[in-house]
């Protein structure tokens, strides 16, 4: 059938990983966009109904413009989620695969990437000045086309076999279980090899105003309806200092109506909720045993 699904690209990435394991080819064509923004904006437009970005990372936390994309500029929903491995590489032209870590006088990478390893660049890269880029594999593109530069990239090992890098260190996140967590947007759609390990609902949250208490108010009207949360994350509404939106995510347990009800309980409050979706919720490792994606490389 080959649907088209979004992902952010190029070729490479986390996420394209986490895409081809939401949306396994040939079933699935996964097909690169540029940044966060386009995959969620071409979803938004109907140009693909299935898009993957990243949200969430184990070390380095949210991935803010995933969310601010989702509240202010989209209005698409969440279809699923993937919680996948990640393993940071420090990747290298092959001329100058030889060289001292110390000899190399540029980092580049993603935002999220560079975070995740700021101890170990520290360490070991102390003077290399850090260039950030759209994503991982988009670093490696840039370091093999110059090669002439004695430049490093941070990123999954498939980026670094796609782009003909040497791979120079592996596993240099500062911390041992690094995860992303990835969501799909735009239509449901059924994984064709997996049972999703539960379901879970996203809810964005504003308050009507500020009040002591507020946010005590929300929250206490899941935990009497025995509803789990298991992430509650605020960004700025950028319309005043001090004013946020609440991420909500609740675990959808045995009682299906619960969320519907402590939604409702906290509508009749005077706050303002949005639905960003209810979905399933899927494990690397539990995708029928499947390893981390090689990308067939
Ligand atoms: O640059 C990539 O490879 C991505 O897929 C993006 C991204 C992110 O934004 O979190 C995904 C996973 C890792 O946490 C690092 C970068």
């Amino acid at each position: 059938m080959n649907e088209p699904a979004a992902y952010l690209g190029p070729r490479g990435t986390f996420t394209h990983e986490a895409a081809q394991a939401l949306f396994p080819e040939p079933h699935f064509q996964n097909t690169p966009c540029d940044s966060i923004p386009d995959v969620l904006t071409a979803v938004d437009r109907g140009e693909f109904n299935f898009g993957v970005v990243p949200v969430e990372n184990a070390i380095e936390g949210s991935v803010n413009l995933t969310l601010d994309w989702l509240v202010h500029h989209v209005d698409v929903r969440i279809t699923g989620e993937l919680v996948y491995p990640i393993t940071q590489n420090l990747m290298v032209h092959p001329n100058h695969a030889g060289r001292p870590l110390r000899g190399f006088t540029r980092v580049v990478s993603h935002p999220q990437a560079v975070a995740q390893c700021r101890s170990h660049l520290r360490k070991h890269l102390p003077e290399a000045r850090v260039s950030y880029v759209d994503s991982t594999a988009e670093a490696a593109r840039h370091v093999a086309a110059h090669p002439e530069e004695a430049w490093v990239a941070i990123g999954p090992r498939s980026a670094g076999a796609l782009y003909g890098l040497s791979i120079l260190e592996s596993g240099i996140q500062d911390y041992p279980n690094n995860f992303t967590r990835f969501i799909a947007v735009g239509n449901a759609w059924d994984h064709p090899l997996a049972d999703p390990a539960g379901m879970k609902s996203s809810l964005l949250v504003t308050l009507p105003s500020d009040f002591p208490g507020a946010l005590h108010q929300v929250l206490a009207s899941f935990a009497r309806l025995g509803v789990n949360l298991t992430r509650i994350e605020s960004r700025p509404t950028k319309k005043k200092l001090g004013t946020y939106h609440f991420f909500i995510d609740a675990e959808q347990g045995a009682e299906e109506s619960a969320i519907d009800k402590a939604v409702g309980e906290v509508e009749s409050r005077g706050c303002h909720v949005r639905r960003l979706g209810s979905y399933p919720c899927y494990s690397f490792d539990k995708i029928n045993g499947m390893r981390p994606v090689d990308n067939g490389l």
